[in-house]
């Protein structure tokens, strides 16, 4: 069992940390010094520990969480919940970077403290520490010789200052309201109305010149550190009050006491100090300052809320891999896009596919542009984006995609005129009539950025598409495409890091519109694109391209983007939003799921690992996770799905789970069986048989037989109670490197070369239902056999399948010079179709690249069947000789396409409890199969005799397999 570590003490919420015991090993460290905490972790004492939970108060035993302490935690460290609603003391860049997500307790805290801020406040307007400590002295009533300045605060404006959205500034200004202050805010962006709720956004100078109250309620780090010093205190009112609430260094206390002393600063209110436990002299020699030792969260409800916040970040993070108030910085992340990481050499993992997975706007695992409905949702820029194509903070120019070929140097030329009639082209044209946002990835190929990209794949944000427009490139017509940004409110991650915001690069605005005239020849419009000059961009025109309505095309290809089309921008739409999530949260979904919810298409689909942005296929049955195999060193990112077998009521429709006996009707298109339901009874048996092929045994099972105990309804529920190490593996022959089986899959016995990335498991480590399951298909395949009259060698071998909704096998064949001629499947489940037909070389006499085979076969049912048949006839009785053969054969080879698949010859419903049994080795090498299960959860389970000559002797003890007694089936 993983450890969580507490450092430190809690002290009103023990019960719920030890009720953490059922899931973790509870460790503690309630005090020390950091030198005892580092020899601890180096002595491994923590090294199963994948939680902290830590303080702002037990920072005094270990120090800071800084890069020294994070290079000695544990690797297995996952999880820092951090009480306190700062966390100055945490490295999070630190973290992040190792892949340990952070959290704090922000909204815990904020009653609490916003009472302390009201207090403070008031305290600081009255000068309250005078006349309290006078009257204590034993100064009488009315001879307090103050008078303060403000007897009344109608009227003040609470100027208060916030970065980030931090839900305590509109706890103070509630409060404040009530004593019927105006507030004011700063803020690095303006909140939205509602969290507004009436305060007016001023800049951080009209802040510090119109407060009369400044309550500072902001987070500290670098950026902020003495935000306020002797510059702010000169631009701020005279006599203006100051109260701290959140952290000391936000001032420079020696200002501080220095304008308080000059009379700059009438009073303040303090509750935190720059170097606690230190306070500066000067403050606490000053009557006019309200002290308090940091009490802003002593009270008991917020000290438990917080903890108990601690401890469900903690749990939610063990237990999900999300934790709940995730601190703001791994939160938002903007540096750290979801990405796919370089290909290995050993193509395990592929980066197209597992980046598809997980993004559902982006699902195109070839090609660059990616609709659905004739829509574009995404778009990928890579190494070719054409010639003139432009990338900025804000704006992308490329061409795009398709119809081209590569030139003798290697460079992509364009072969064909694009219009707007490809399937691309006319779902970009839709997406910017109908303003849908696009988001873009980035591939590190790309050099227009002219920056090392940090990974091969890397989102960057949605787009709007601005202008689609042809231009001429080489000699043909080619489409361009400008997007612009649809979020410009903030930096972009891949913007430099001096370079402007949005809002204040000069000649970038809503103002600035491109340049547009109307064509003499054809009276269209074009805008005008290039510094060049301006061109009429309608392909059709005969001044198409040409410079300023003349006769002569841009005498270079290389042309300047005009100023004004690069800085125009659309005006902001609020009602323009992206149908997706541009970094979607499939976990958090899948908190409360049920196990049918586990079984459906989209929780196989791929994931963004929180902690480090990677986009994660679903490779395993039990969930995902981000680290290589191989690759210790990765992120530690592991989320398991709460799996509980579901119930055969819902994968099978059928009134009592199964019928008594099925009802038998065939499609004319297909082979009619042979019946059989008197020598394996209860089964009834169907043989398909192709002759000089091989046969197919399907045994029909029924409500009996599944019923029976540890039958198959009892094995479905079984199965699903073990660890089966089913997994997806990558497609041996993909398109795409690293696509994966669309199906779950482990191996037993037996280990050949079908399985080529992971040793099989031996049997004596199966489960009972794997050898249960074993007897029956022993069975099964002996009947089949012995029916045919061959010799019968027992299974060695299993595969065993498991497919979630829309998860499927296509065509393949089984057959393996290393497998014998008997293939026998049990189903347990969801019914599927099974489907046989010939392959396609057999079905043609020749290859899909249009090779003659040597040796044609010419089987019944093949393509021309007649034709060819005649004609191998008449090679065999020397009419023709085999240069003749050939070329007749040539004659028929179809030119143009893919000259179609051969038609299903059988078709098989195969449903819960069924056995299936090909045997002939025919069977495998002339046809193929392919398996649709209906959408629900199903195994499958596939036994083989392996012939031990193919088998290295060290493995050869997986295969064994004596079935005891328990395990043998008789057919009943
Ligand atoms: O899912 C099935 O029923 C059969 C799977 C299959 O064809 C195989 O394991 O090779
Ligand atoms: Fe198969």
């Amino acid at each position: 069992m993983p450890a969580a570590l507490l450092i430190g003490a809690i002290t009103h919420s023990m019960p719920e940390w030890n009720d953490l015991s059922s899931i973790l090993t509870l460790k503690e460290f309630p005090s020390g010094t950091r030198e005892d905490f580092i020899r601890n972790c180096r002595d491994g004492q923590y090294d199963d520990v994948v939680a902290i939970y830590r303080s702002n108060t037990s920072t005094k035993f270990t120090g800071p969480f800084d890069a020294e302490l994070l290079s000695v935690l544990p690797s297995s460290l996952k999880y820092i919940a951090h009480n306190g609603a700062g966390y100055d003391n945490i490295d999070v860049a630190a973290c992040t970077k190792k892949g340990i997500a952070v959290s704090s307790t922000p909204v815990a805290v904020n009653n609490a403290t916003a009472d302390v801020a009201i207090f403070l406040m008031i305290g600081a307007l009255r000068q309250a520490y005078i006349p309290v400590t006078s009257l204590r002295e034993g100064e009488p009533i009315h001879l307090n010789p103050i008078t303060t300045q403000y007897n009344h605060e109608t009227g003040k404006f609470l100027g208060q200052t916030g970065l980030g959205h931090d839900p305590q500034n509109k706890e103070v200004a509630r409060r404040a309201r009530a004593f019927g202050m105006t507030i004011k805010y700063h803020n690095r962006s303006r909140l939205s109305p509602e969290l507004e709720d009436g305060a007016t956004y001023v800049s951080f100078d009209e802040l510090l010149a119109n407060s009369d109250v400044l309550s500072l309620n902001l987070a500290l780090n670098a950026s902020t550190r003495h935000i306020i010093g002797k510059t702010e205190f000169q631009k701020m009112k005279d006599g203006v009050i100051i109260v701290n609430t959140a952290r000391g260094a936000l001032i420079d206390e020696k200002a501080l006491v220095e304008a308080l002393e000059s009379g700059k600063v009438w009073s303040a209110g303090l509750d935190v100090y720059e170097n606690e436990p230190a306070i500066e002299p000067g403050l606490v020699n000053n009557p006019r300052v309200m002290l308090l030792p940091h009490i802003g969260t002593m009270t008991y409800e917020t000290q438990r809320e917080m903890e108990l916040l601690v401890l469900n970040n903690l749990r939610s993070g063990v237990e999900t891999g999300k934790m709940i108030t995730l601190v703001p910085e791994q939160k938002d992340a903007p540096l750290l896009p979801p990405w796919t990481k370089r290909q290995k050499a050993t193509p395990q993992r592929g980066p197209r596919p597992e980046l598809c997975d997980a993004l559902p706007w982006f699902r195109s695992v070839q090609g660059g542009v990616y609709h659905n409905g004739n829509i574009c949702w995404g778009f990928l820029i890579d190494a070719d984006c054409g010639i003139r194509s432009y990338l900025d903070d804000e704006v992308v120019i490329t061409r795009v995609g398709g119809g081209c070929t590569k030139d003798a140097d290697g460079n992509l030329v364009l072969i064909k005129d694009q219009d707007g009639d490809s399937a691309a082209m006319s779902s970009i044209l839709n997406s910017k009539e109908l303003k849908v946002p696009v988001g873009i990835i980035i591939g590190n190929r790309n050099t227009l950025l002219n920056k090392p990209l940090p990974h091969r794949y890397n989102v960057m944000a949605y787009f709007r598409i601005t202008h689609v427009w042809y231009e001429r490139i080489g000699r043909k017509t080619g489409a361009k495409v400008r997007f612009e940004k649809l979020d410009l409110g903030r930096k972009s991650w891949w913007a430099a890091k001096h370079s402007l915001s949005p809002e204040k690069n000069p000649g970038y605005g809503y103002a600035t519109q491109p340049e547009q005239l109307r064509c003499k020849a054809c009276d269209q419009h074009s805008i005008r694109i290039y510094d060049e000059g301006w061109m009429c961009l309608q392909p059709s025109c005969e001044l198409f391209w040409m410079i300023n309505g003349g006769s002569s095309p841009p005498p270079s290809a290389v042309l300047t983007f005009h100023e004004k089309f690069l800085k125009s921008r659309l005006s902001p739409d609020p009602t323009i939003q992206p149908h997706y999530s541009l970094v979607p949260d499939l976990l958090s979904t899948l908190k409360d799921a049920d196990s049918n919810a586990l079984s459906k298409r989209i929780t196989w689909k791929g994931i963004i690992c929180p902690l480090c942005r990677r986009c994660i296929s679903r490779r395993f049955w039990w969930g995902w996770r981000c680290a290589d195999d191989n690759d210790s060193s990765n992120c530690p990112f592991e989320h398991i799905l709460p799996i509980r077998p579901i119930a055969l009521r819902w994968v099978i429709d059928d009134m009592e789970t199964s019928p008594i006996k099925r009802a038998l009707s065939w499609d004319a298109k297909f082979m009619v069986p042979e019946i059989d339901d008197v020598s394996l009874y209860p089964y009834r048996k169907l043989t398909y048989t192709i002759p000089g092929v091989g046969s197919i045994m399907h045994l029909v099972a029924n409500r009996e037989i599944n019923s029976r105990y540890n039958g198959p309804d009892e094995l479905f529920g079984q199965l699903q109670c073990e660890e089966l190490g089913l997994r997806r593996y990558p497609l041996a022959q993909s398109m795409v490197a690293g696509t994966l089986t669309a199906h779950f899959a482990v191996n037993y016995g037996m280990p050949y070369k079908y399985v080529v990335s992971v040793a099989s498991k031996a049997f004596n480590e199966a489960c009972p239902p794997i050898l249960r399951a074993m007897g029956r298909l022993t069975w099964a395949s002996k009947q089949a056999v012995l029916a045919a009259g061959d010799t019968f060698f027992p299974p060695n071998e299993m595969l065993l399948l498991g497919y979630l909704e829309d998860m499927r096998i296509g065509y393949h064949d089984d057959g393996e010079s290393a497998l014998g001629p008997t293939i026998s499947t049990l189903s347990l489940g969801a019914k599927s179709t099974m489907l046989v037909r010939m392959k396609y070389k057999y079905y043609h006499g020749y290859s899909r690249a249009k090779n003659l085979l040597a040796e044609d076969p010419v089987m019944p049912g093949c393509k021309n069947y007649t034709r060819r048949r005649e004609l191998k006839a008449r090679l065999q009785d020397g009419s023709i000789d085999r240069e003749m053969y050939d070329e007749l054969r040539r004659e028929g080879i179809v030119r143009k396409g893919a000259g179609g698949e051969a038609t299903p010859c059988i078709k098989m419903e195969v449903n819960h409890g069924d056995l299936v049994v090909m045997h002939g080795e025919g069977l495998q090498r002339f046809y193929e199969h392919s398996v649709i299960p209906d959408k629900r959860l199903r195994f499958a389970l596939t036994a083989r005799h392996i012939k031990p000559e193919f088998v290295d002797v060290k493995e050869m003890e997986k295969g064994r397999l004596e079935l005891g007694r328990e395990w043998v089936y008789d057919g009943k």
